[in-house]
C-alpha cells in the first residue's frame, strides 16, 4: 500500500472555454477566490484555479491541436471532470512506487502548475480514474 499519499491538491476539470467555465464558477456557483488564468505550453493547456475550502477546482482548456486534453474535449465537448491530482511528499518514491506495481505512468515527470514536479497514471490502472501525483509544494512539508 503507498503510505505516502497526502492531500487532495486539485481537481482538474476540462473545459472548451476556461472564460465561460469562471463565468460558470463565479455567477452560478458563487466561487469568491477564482485566480488569473494563464498557459501552460510544457502540459499543452491554459489553466485557472478556482478556490474551494478545502481543496481547488483546476480548470483546463486545450492549448492547440497537440492538447494531451484534446481527445477528451472531442469526445466531450461540453467538457467534464478530467482528474484527480493527489499531494506526496517525494516524486521520485512515489514514481518509483508506482512503477513497481507495474501501474502505467504517462511520460517522465514534469513541472506541473503549482511548479513542482508532477505525473500522470493512466486511468485503466486506477478504477477509470486519471490520477495526477504532484510533489508537495516545499513551503508545505
Ligand atoms: C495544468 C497542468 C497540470 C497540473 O499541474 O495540474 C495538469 O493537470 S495537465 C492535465 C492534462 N494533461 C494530461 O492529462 C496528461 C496525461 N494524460 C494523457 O496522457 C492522456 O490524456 C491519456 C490519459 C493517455 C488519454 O489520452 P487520449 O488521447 O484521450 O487517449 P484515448 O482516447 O485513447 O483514451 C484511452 C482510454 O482512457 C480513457 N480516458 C481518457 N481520458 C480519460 C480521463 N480523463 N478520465 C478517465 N478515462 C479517460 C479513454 O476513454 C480510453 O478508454 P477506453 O475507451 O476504455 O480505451
Ligand atoms: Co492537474
Amino acid at each position: 500500500m503507498v503510505n505516502t499519499l497526502g492531500r487532495l491538491n486539485h481537481v482538474g476539470v476540462a473545459t472548451p472555454s476556461i472564460g465561460d467555465s469562471i463565468a460558470f464558477y463565479r455567477d452560478v456557483m458563487g466561487a469568491t477566490t477564482i485566480h488569473a488564468a494563464f498557459d501552460l505550453p510544457v502540459q499543452g493547456v491554459r489553466v485557472c484555479f478556482v478556490d474551494m475550502p478545502n481543496t481547488q477546482i483546476e480548470l483546463i482548456e486545450p492549448l492547440g491541436e497537440d492538447s494531451p486534453i484534446a481527445a477528451f474535449i472531442a469526445k466531450n465537448p461540453a467538457g467534464g471532470q478530467h482528474h484527480l491530482c493527489y499531494e506526496v511528499p517525494d516524486i521520485e518514491e512515489a514514481l518509483a512506487w508506482f512503477r513497481a506495481k507495474g501501474a502505467r505512468v504517462l511520460g517522465e515527470p514534469r513541472t506541473g502548475a503549482h511548479g513542482t514536479p508532477i505525473f500522470f497514471v493512466h486511468p485503466r490502472d486506477m478504477g477509470g480514474v486519471l490520477t495526477e501525483i504532484m510533489e508537495t509544494p516545499r513551503e508545505q512539508h
